[in-house]
């Protein structure tokens, strides 16, 4: 019989989980304190945007095999349970705040069946894992708990959890380590990479990773301010260098940086944890890739005073994009917002577009004007920037638009337009790491 699985925590990687788990077969039942998101999914509906997920969700709940509850005690009939609750930056550090994850396993541990397994799916700092399984066994010793982080990128969540590019899970013993090789037979028999650690070197391959991804951003980041300061282009020396097998050219586009709930938020844990451990040293230098990404966002506030006037008070700013990167409805610590809100503060009218992200955007900050049309957005505005890799703005026709507003100036934000098409629409072209003369 196919195992019976949970899923705690039913935000971004919950939900996608527990669609994609019910996809491969298993009865999935999906577990979060908000009742508000439990009656949404319980209706087939999404509450985020993420590409494919709402149609694979409703799908799996007309089988029968998906299902929610808010009641934890519906959980007592699944053979494993999946931990996907949040883990935030603490409110006044940069620690991991714990609470969602310590409560989610208070809440579970006496419900494992005998022999029942408890994963861990969040990203915890390194010792965490063998915390929690020390209390579980406390209170219920014929149970276990191993650790299984996530890789899934935002916008491709389903895609990355029905075919990940390596499975991590780092157990205590061989049982769990079977009982983790049934849940992904599928997986397995496609010939996924399957890497068995201890729990401590589990969850240090997470942040390993992001704290590599986000190393590898600063990086070209940081060469984008050389790359202004020599008159360069950063976008032909990333070509350039990832033409290297070696370096590789993802994840070297650059621009305002990286945000979201995962590669700030875990470096800063990653950097705090460090700390605790008497090993600060050694990941000292993410303080500095820190650094970097939050410069970048200045620095193009930097360009729009320079081509409108110190003084912003009154201008009329037009941004396209919201959330901290394209085909994602999530504005958690979203570079594009931060540089909205700060213009804003400056005095600025500042009016954002995004395609999807406006409803977070707006709740995240209510003083700003949003705008769900491209045309809107534009008019009069004396200066563009275009924050958000969206397909769409790709696709605006900057001849068609010069008319729409007062000065024909973008800032590319991303690197991502068409430098010659707007340049030969008659816009002034400004852009991160790269010439800013006309
Ligand atoms: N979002 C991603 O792309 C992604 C990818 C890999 C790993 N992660 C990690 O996964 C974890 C979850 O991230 P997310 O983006 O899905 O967060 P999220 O905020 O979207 O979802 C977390 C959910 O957990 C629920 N929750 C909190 N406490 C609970 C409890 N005690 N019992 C049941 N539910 C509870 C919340 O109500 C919320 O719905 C984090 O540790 C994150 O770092 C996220
Ligand atoms: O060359 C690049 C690539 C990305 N970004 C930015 O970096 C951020 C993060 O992008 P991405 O990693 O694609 O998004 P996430 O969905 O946050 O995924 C990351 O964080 C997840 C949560 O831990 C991990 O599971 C993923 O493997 C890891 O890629 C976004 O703001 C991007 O705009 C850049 O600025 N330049």
């Amino acid at each position: 019989m196919a195992l019976k699985l949970s899923v705690i925590g039913t935000g971004y990687l919950g939900a996608t989980h527990a669609a994609c788990m019910a996809s491969l077969g298993f009865d999935v039942i999906g577990f979060d304190t908000e009742a508000s998101k439990i009656e949404l999914l319980s209706k087939g509906k999404v509450p985020f945007y993420e590409p494919g997920l709402e149609e694979l969700l409703s799908e799996q709940i007309k089988s029968g095999r998906l299902t929610f509850t808010n009641n934890v005690a519906d959980l007592a009939d699944a053979d494993v349970h999946f931990i996907c609750v949040g883990t935030p930056q603490i409110k006044n550090g940069n620690a991991a705040d714990l609470t969602y994850v310590n409560s989610a396993l208070e809440a579970i541990a006496k419900l494992v069946k005998p022999g029942g397994l408890v994963v861990g799916k969040s990203t915890v700092p390194v010792g965490t894992a063998t915390k929690l399984r020390n209390r579980l066994l406390e209170l219920n010793p014929k149970a276990d708990l191993a650790w299984n982080p996530e890789f899934l990128r935002e916008g491709f969540a389903v895609e990355d959890t029905l075919r990940p590019n390596r499975l991590v899970v780092g157990v205590v013993n061989d049982s769990a380590e079977q009982i983790l090789k049934e849940v992904y037979a599928t997986n397995l028999k496609d010939k996924t990479p399957w890497v068995r650690a201890d729990l401590p070197t589990a969850e240090l391959v997470k942040v390993a990773a992001n704290s590599f991804l986000a190393t590898k951003i600063s990086f070209i980041n940081a060469m984008a301010e050389i790359c202004e300061a020599a008159g360069g282009d950063v976008t032909v020396l990333a070509k350039a260098i990832g033409y290297d097998p070696r370096i590789g050219s993802r994840f070297l586009q650059a621009g305002i940086g990286f945000g979201g709930g995962c590669l700030p938020k875990d470096i800063r844990a990653f950097m705090a944890r460090a700390e605790e451990l008497g090993a600060s040293q050694a990941v000292e230098f993410l303080k500095e890739i820190d650094a970097i990404n939050l410069r970048a966002r200045q620095r193009v506030i930097e360009l729009v005073r320079k081509d409108l006037s110190d003084d912003l008070q009154g201008k009329k700013v037009a941004i396209l994009g919201a959330a901290f990167k394209p085909d994602s409805d999530d504005v958690r610590d979203s570079p594009a917002l931060d540089i909205a809100a700060q213009i804003q503060a400056a005095g600025a009218v500042v009016t954002v577009h995004d395609p999807k992200a406006i409803a977070n955007a707006q709740k995240r900050f209510p003083a700003l004007n949003f705008a769900d049309d491209v045309n809107a957005t534009l008019k009069d505005a004396e200066i563009v920037l275009h924050l958000t890799e969206w397909k769409i703005y790709q696709e605006i026709d900057p001849v068609k638009v010069k008319s729409i507003v007062k000065n024909p100036i973008v800032i590319d934000g991303r690197n991502a337009l068409d430098r010659h098409l707007w340049q030969s629409a008659g816009w002034k072209f400004r852009a991160l790491g790269r010439s800013n003369n006309e």
